[in-house]
């Protein structure tokens, strides 16, 4: 996309959650995180590129000892749908044992969630909890539940903290659906 495009798409979009609205839905799944985590030791891991930016914003509200980690695993590259999944980076930590939270941006039809859990069940984690900011709501999903989440969206497009629209606009301080998608 040029600038002009990024740019256009932006003043175009529906804004579905203004950035009041997502902290305060960051707010409520710090705090029923910490009801479940705060005692576990959690080995965090933050689903890049698009957890950056939620994950950044909820670990400063987790006031309790964990370690955090990162992997890439990535299925959209760019496009407006999903292939399969590509792990560019596996966690560099042991997962034998942990307790181990996963955060991303979304949880679209849930392949991405469903092997990275997989893989941390595979590796000998103890328990594997999933955060993700946004849950789209249609019947192609794999049934998977995340178990923190904070809001949720129809079934469009969407960018913004963390959520790509063609590689741009992670940054944009909202959740917004792409105009016609
Ligand atoms: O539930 P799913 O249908 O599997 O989709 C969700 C995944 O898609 C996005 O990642 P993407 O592959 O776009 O990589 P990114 O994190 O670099 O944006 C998002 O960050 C999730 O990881
Ligand atoms: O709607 C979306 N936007 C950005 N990234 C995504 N990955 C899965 N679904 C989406």
């Amino acid at each position: 996309m040029n600038i002009e495009t990024v740019n256009q798409t932006l003043s175009e979009a529906d804004c579905l959650y203004d950035q009041q609205q997502v902290e305060a839905a960051l707010d409520k799944m710090a705090a029923a995180m910490t009801q479940v985590l705060k005692n576990s030791d959690p080995l965090v891991l933050c689903v890049l590129t698009g957890a950056i930016i939620p994950a950044g914003h909820l670990l400063t509200r987790l006031n309790f000892p964990m370690q955090i980690d990162y992997i890439h695993a990535t299925r959209y590259a760019g496009e407006t749908s999903g292939g399969e999944l590509n792990w560019q980076v596996r966690p560099s930590h042991p997962l034998a044992g942990r307790n181990i939270l996963i955060i991303d941006d979304i949880l679209d039809e849930g392949i991405t969630l469903d092997a990275i859990m997989a893989h941390c069940r595979a590796e000998g984690a103890s328990e594997v909890y999933s955060a993700v900011l946004v849950e789209k709501q249609h019947d192609r999903k794999n049934g998977l539940q995340a178990d923190f989440v904070g809001l949720r969206t129809d079934d469009r497009y969407l960018f913004g903290y963390g959520m790509d629209y063609k590689g741009y606009l992670r940054n944009a301080p909202g959740i917004y659906a792409v105009k016609g998608l």
